[in-house]
C-alpha cells in the first residue's frame, strides 16, 4: 500500500465518524451562513508571483515541524507578509491538522482560504463552505476521473475554487478534462514521499496557458520560488520553510519581493 493510501484510509474512517454525527443538511444550514466565498482565481492572478502559505504543524515525510498553537496568529503574520491565500491543512493523522484550525484561520484573514485534505466526497466540500474555506484541494491520485470531474462541478457550484493537483503529464490531462481552472504541480510524490524539484519544469509546459499554474513544495526560499516562477509558475506553495523559521512574516515577505522582481519571466510571456 503507498503512503497516498494508507493516508485516505484514515481520512475515510475519521470522514465516516463525522459523517455519522453531523448531517449533510446541518453542514448546509451552516455553510449558507458563512460569508460568501472569496474568488481564489483572482488571488492567483496579476503582477508578481503568488505566495501561498501553510500552515502545517507536521507531514509524513517529516513528522513534527511545529506546535503551532495558534494557527490564527501565524496566517496573520502570513497575511501581513503578503501571502495570497492561506492553506491550512485539516487532516488529522498525518499532519496533525482540523476544521477547527479552518475556523480560527478564517475567522482572522481576509484573504482566500484554501482547505488542505484528501477529499474524497462532496460532504467533504460541504464541510469546507460551512468552516470558511474558499478553495479546495483536489488530489489527482487519489481519485478516479469520474470522482474528480464530479468533484469538479460540486466544488465550483457550491462557489469554491478547486485547486486540482497533479504530479505527472497523464495526470495534467485528467486535471484538463476535468475543468480545472487552477492546477497544482507537486514536487513530492505523495506514494513515494520524494520530493524532485524538476517536476515543475518537465510538467508546467502541458497545462494550457489560460490555467493558473502552482508550484507546490520543496520551497527553501526566494531562490527556489525564482526559479519556478522562471519555469512559468503563477505562484508557490510553501509549508515547510515557513513553520520552520524564525519570523514567518518576514519570510513570507522576502519570498513575495522576490516574486515581484521585474527581471523575472512571470507575466512577460
Ligand atoms: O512543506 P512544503 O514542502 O513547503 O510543501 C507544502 C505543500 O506543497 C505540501 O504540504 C502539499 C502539497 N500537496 C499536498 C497534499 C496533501 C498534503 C500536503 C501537501
Amino acid at each position: 500500500m503507498s503512503v497516498l493510501d494508507e493516508i485516505i484510509d484514515g481520512v475515510r474512517a475519521d470522514l465516516a465518524e463525522r459523517q455519522a454525527s453531523v448531517a449533510l443538511d446541518e453542514l448546509k444550514e451552516r455553510a449558507a451562513k458563512a460569508q460568501p466565498a472569496k474568488d481564489g482565481v483572482a488571488a492567483l492572478k496579476g503582477e508578481g508571483v503568488k505566495v501561498i502559505c501553510e500552515v502545517k504543524r507536521s507531514s509524513p515525510s517529516k513528522g513534527a515541524l511545529a506546535a503551532i498553537a495558534d494557527p490564527a496568529g501565524l496566517a496573520a503574520d502570513y497575511e501581513a507578509g503578503g501571502a495570497a491565500v492561506i492553506s491550512v491543512l485539516t487532516e488529522q493523522r498525518r499532519f496533525g491538522g482540523s476544521l477547527a484550525d479552518l475556523e480560527a484561520v478564517r475567522a482572522k484573514v481576509d484573504i482566500p482560504v484554501l482547505r488542505k485534505d484528501f477529499i474524497v466526497t462532496s460532504y467533504q466540500l460541504w464541510e469546507a463552505r460551512a468552516y470558511g474555506a474558499d478553495v479546495i484541494l483536489l488530489i489527482v491520485a487519489a481519485l478516479e476521473q469520474e470522482a474528480l470531474v464530479s468533484l469538479v462541478e460540486r466544488a465550483e457550484s457550491i462557489g469554491l475554487t478547486p485547486l486540482v493537483e497533479v504530479h505527472d503529464e497523464e495526470e495534467v490531462t485528467r486535471a484538463v478534462d476535468a475543468g480545472a481552472r487552477v492546477i497544482g504541480v507537486n514536487a513530492r510524490d505523495l506514494k513515494t514521499l520524494q520530493v524532485d524539484r524538476g517536476n515543475f519544469a518537465r510538467i508546467a509546459p502541458e497545462i494550457p496557458d489560460h490555467i493558473v499554474k502552482i508550484a507546490e513544495s520543496g520551497v527553501r526560499g526566494p531562490h527556489d520560488l525564482i526559479a519556478y516562477a522562471n519555469d512559468g509558475a503563477d505562484a508557490v506553495l510553501v509549508g515547510e520553510s515557513l513553520v520552520t523559521g524564525r519570523d514567518p512574516k518576514v519570510a513570507v515577505a522576502d519570498l513575495v519581493a522576490a516574486g515581484a522582481h521585474p527581471a523575472l519571466r512571470h507575466g512577460r510571456d
